[in-house]
């Protein structure tokens, strides 16, 4: 059994400063292009959470080097040569489990990729087949899933491949965040429904840019990265604006005011859609300095919202539509069946156990108001989950959430953030 947590319930308005830990995403990213780089790069002030140290991890596992120096971190990158076999643990983070293989066929030895029970159901598949194309051996023993093991030569001949990125943008990200290493470089092409997710996608150009690699995605559905070599660069994490998300909600659900320090004015970041989001609901967004203000009415509107390019901050969004005075709908999120778990599933359960209404739609919710009372929330091992449930609570008496710690993903301290947040 799980711990419950007391989700703090206040009903007078929230009036707080947060200070945000650094993005999951951008951290993430960094490590990677860091091992594939021709020297040190620094990172400062890098998320340090269970997906990155994750990554980390699965980096070192590799031959690259990553140390800590207070909030300063320093990739040495991979060096060449045989390896013996590793087995890297993925948990349940998607930017390992996508970005990791791409890379780990560079390399010379069996690299084994496994992760928490729930991660061997996330679509892995696209992963596989596209490795193989690129003329990389991928071991699954016909799984399509965790466990497989890619085993790398030390050198892979990339080329042209086709996938189909509809159920995760990581897959696409993945290729072009290692293409720049393979002999021919990658030309991906897409091939089926949208990609979700895109500013992630963008989030990946921006920083292949940086470190000074060629991509083209001037042609919709295909983007090239000429081979070449990636360039050392130092770079400065910004805030993890997903996780904004769950403060501002605090604010919106209870007609308060939040400052969230440090906004950057220009992103690539998902989260940054949250100025947009909460503005539909009826709150006042503004910059004031480096900071982001939200001031919420007392009543909040309901939205409509595709949400495709930004399905992470759906289990947020959704606790707040259940908390407003008009009925939501949010759509473009089939994608988000193969998240942490199935969320559109997860959302419509809590939900309704609290009173609320929920219809789900093949890519969607539709979630209707209705009085909510307190219940004992499951948040399914997914970080997003507990940060709605914690929204909930906030504005409906006697919330009890399960495994609050499962927020450790990409938020070590949440609670503890949350609790001084309402005080
Ligand atoms: O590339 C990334 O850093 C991410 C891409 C998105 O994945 P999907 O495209 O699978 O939604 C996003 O939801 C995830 O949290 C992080
Ligand atoms: C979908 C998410 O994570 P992952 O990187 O594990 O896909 C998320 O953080 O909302």
């Amino acid at each position: 059994m799980s711990s419950l947590w007391a989700a703090p319930f206040r009903t007078d308005p929230v009036d707080a400063t947060v200070s945000l830990p650094g993005s999951k995403s951008q951290t993430n990213r960094a490590l990677v292009l860091s091992a594939l780089a021709e020297g040190p790069s620094r990172l400062s002030r890098p998320l340090e959470s269970r997906d990155t140290l994750l990554m980390a991890d699965a980096l070192r596992a590799l031959g690259a080097t990553v140390t800590a120096d207070g909030d300063v971190w320093t990739v040495e990158p991979l060096a060449p040569g045989a390896r013996d076999a590793v087995t890297i643990d993925v948990g349940l983070a998607g930017t390992v489990m996508r970005f990791v293989p791409p890379v780990a066929a560079l390399v010379d030895g069996p690299v084994t990729f496994d992760g928490d029970l729930r991660a061997r159901e996330r679509p892995m598949a696209t992963t596989i087949t596209s490795l193989r194309s690129l003329g990389v051996r991928v071991d699954d023993d016909g799984r399509a899933t965790m466990p497989f093991t890619v085993a790398g030569v030390g050198h892979v001949a990339g080329g042209t491949v086709t996938i189909d990125a509809s159920a995760s943008s990581q897959f696409l990200s993945a290729l072009l965040l290692a293409g720049a290493r393979y002999e021919a470089g990658v030309d991906v092409r897409h091939d089926g429904p949208p990609v979700p997710s895109m500013p992630h996608v963008a989030m990946t150009l921006t920083e292949l840019r940086r470190r000074g690699v060629t991509v083209d995605d001037s042609a919709p559905g295909r983007w090239t990265v000429a081979p070449g070599p990636v360039a050392a660069y130092d770079t400065a994490i910004e805030p993890d604006l997903s996780n904004a998300g769950a403060f501002i909600a605090g604010a919106l659900v209870t007609a308060g005011r939040v400052r969230v320090q440090h906004w950057p004015r220009t992103t690539d970041q998902a989260g940054d859609r949250w100025r947009e989001i909460a503005t539909a609901f009826g709150a006042d967004v503004t910059f004031e300095g480096d900071d982001l203000v939200v001031s919420a009415p007392r009543d909040l509107r309901g939205i409509t919202l595709d949400l495709r390019d930004e399905g992470e901050l759906t289990p947020v969004v959704a606790a707040v539509a259940a908390l407003a005075t008009e009925p939501s709908r949010l759509t473009g999120i089939a994608h988000l069946r193969g998240h942490e778990t199935d969320r559109l599933a997860a959302l419509s359960t809590e939900i309704t156990r609290m009173g609320g209404a929920v219809d789900q739609l093949d890519d969607g919710l539709v979630i209707t108001p209705r009085p909510l009372h307190g219940a004992a929330l499951e948040t399914y091992e997914d970080h997003r989950m507990a940060h709605a449930a914690a929204v909930l609570g906030l504005a409906v008496k006697d919330t009890q959430v399960h495994d609050i710690a499962t927020t450790a993903k990409t938020y070590p301290g949440f609670a503890q953030a949350w609790e001084r947040f309402v005080s």
